[in-house]
């Protein structure tokens, strides 16, 4: 660690990574219920225990991309975070207006907007909290070193801020509710989005491989044309059954299949500057979680994705248990991983204990990861099942999931995996560190060989 004011990372990752236990929970619990249907009805209805568990996610990740940028930022600046004791504010604020969010949840008050459901004010206090956080950002790139990293990561984050406004826009005609919401949930996790998980991945390939930052810097921007590109009118694979006019049938199905692209290139991007670094960073539990990243989000996004893209597809698919297996591997490889690569790699520089704890992490990093996989495949096969049954045979809708029992007790057991990986990592990051003597038998001690 290079600059003193990267620790004010610490406290985020941690929060980050207790909102991740609970949205484990809470997905245990809803999964049991698709098991079980009658589990828990009396003391949490199913739709609080799905509000909570995705709640979580978006919460977590966006505490999780501010730590990774107070991480990030000094060191491509050159210079210390403009306010530490304004990042430790916001932060308070933010995780206080999820908590109160969550709790209020468990009582029922919510808006009811899928994603969108916090009440007004806990939405007042995310904006407040997530302008500070621009503002102590902007301010310490503003006085410091711009680069391709540290100017596509706040691009990013920016425009996350500002499509994040159309989460007030509540308009009661539900085709134009439905047009505007996808604004938010489409555009971060389609466009905008994407520019922080190249940023970062830029960032931690630099800081790994040794790779010029020029050859680095060039694949960002293809990545970031790409991505944009594709993704603002790849929208409309959304607006294919909510009333909106029939040329967004082939817009949507041409530019989403476009949006495959900015994965794929991520792949390619992550591979070639590992093949070509020259150096041979201590921390392989790091470099693990920078390759699987995109690998899996190409995997769960790109493939899972097109699966189910083109309208005439779509037709039969949408809203099945197709898009819940999209959605989970989507949002672990491309965020997830993400967040847990940055907090890999992170971790021993703030406690200042080179890699350690390795093994585990590995072992977390494979056990989370085919759990998730295992979970899609499940799901996957549900939902062609049910796709079936349902939308080709014109099955009743309950009478479908009675077919599907076998696929929800698996993907509980799946699951249950990931929750036990989880615990692994968890330790790994937080636990007393135990450093790894290489194969070459000199003990990597503290501070040696840090980037
Ligand atoms: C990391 C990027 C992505 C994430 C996190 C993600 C996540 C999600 C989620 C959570 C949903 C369900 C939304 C809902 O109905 O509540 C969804 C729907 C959908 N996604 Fe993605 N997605 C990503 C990328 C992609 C890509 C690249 C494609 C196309 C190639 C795609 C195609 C679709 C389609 C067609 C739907 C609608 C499914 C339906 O009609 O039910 N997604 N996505
Ligand atoms: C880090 C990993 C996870 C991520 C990123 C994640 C993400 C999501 C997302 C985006 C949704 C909404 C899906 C949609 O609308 O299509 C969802 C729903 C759900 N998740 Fe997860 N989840 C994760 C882990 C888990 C785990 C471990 C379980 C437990 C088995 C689980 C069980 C569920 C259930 C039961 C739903 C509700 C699905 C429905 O309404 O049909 N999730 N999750
Ligand atoms: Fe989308």
């Amino acid at each position: 660690m290079k600059y003193e004011t990267q620790k004010v990372a610490l406290p985020f990752f941690v929060v980050a990574m207790a909102l991740f236990t609970l949205q484990i929970v809470f997905g245990l619990l809803a999964a049991t219920v698709y098991a079980w249907p009658n589990f828990m009805a009396e003391v949490m209805p199913f739709h609080i225990m799905r509000v909570s568990h995705t709640n979580l996610l978006i919460v977590w990740l966006l505490i999780g991309f501010m730590g990774c940028t107070y991480y990030l930022m000094p060191e491509e600046a050159e210079r210390e975070i403009h306010s530490p004791n304004l990042a430790y504010i916001q932060l308070a604020i933010f995780a206080f207006a999820g908590a109160a969010a969550l709790v209020g949840y468990q009582f029922g008050i919510h808006e009811g907007r899928e994603f969108l459901e916090q009440p007004f004010w806990v939405k007042i206090l995310i904006t407040i909290s997530f302008l500070m956080f621009l503002f102590n950002t902007s301010m310490t790139l503003l006085k410091g070193r711009k680069t391709a990293i540290n100017l596509v990561l706040m691009l990013g984050l920016w425009l996350a801020a500002v499509f994040w406004l159309f989460a007030f826009y509540n308009p009661t005609n539900l085709a134009v509710d439905k047009l505007y919401w996808w604004w938010v949930v489409h555009l971060w996790v389609e466009g905008v989005w994407e520019l922080i998980m190249a940023s970062l991945l830029g960032y931690l390939l630099i800081k790994m491989t040794g790779v010029d930052r020029e050859v680095i810097e060039k694949w960002l921007y293809i990545i970031v044309g790409l991505a944009l590109f594709s993704g603002l009118l790849g929208t409309g694979h959304h607006y294919y059954w909510i009333g909106a006019p029939g040329y967004w049938q082939p817009i949507g199905s041409i530019f989403s299949t476009l949006e495959v692209a900015p994965f794929f290139a991520m792949v390619v991007f992550a591979f070639t500057m590992f093949w070509k670094g020259s150096r041979n960073h201590p921390n392989k539990a790091a470099m693990l979680w920078a390759l699987g990243c995109p690998t899996i989000a190409f995997f769960g996004a790109g493939v899972w994705g097109f699966m189910h893209t083109l309208s005439f597809v779509n037709y039969y698919s949408h809203g099945t248990q197709v898009t819940a297996a999209h959605g989970h591997l989507a949002f672990y490889g491309a965020y997830v991983m993400l967040i847990l690569g940055v907090i890999t790699y992170a971790m021993p520089q703030i406690r200042r204990v080179q890699p350690y704890n390795q093994i585990l992490n590995m072992w977390g990093f494979w056990i989370v990861t085919s759990a998730m996989c295992f979970m899609t495949f499940t799901l996957t096969f549900a939902g062609v099942v049910q796709t079936h049954l349902q939308r080709v045979l014109g099955m009743n809708y309950m009478e479908v999931q009675d077919q599907l029992g076998l696929f929800y007790i698996m993907r509980l057991g799946a699951g249950v995996a990931v929750a036990v990986g989880a615990i692994m990592l968890l330790y790994s990051f937080f636990g007393p560190a135990r450093e790894q003597v290489p194969a070459g038998g000199t003990q990597i001690t503290a501070g040696a060989g840090s980037a």
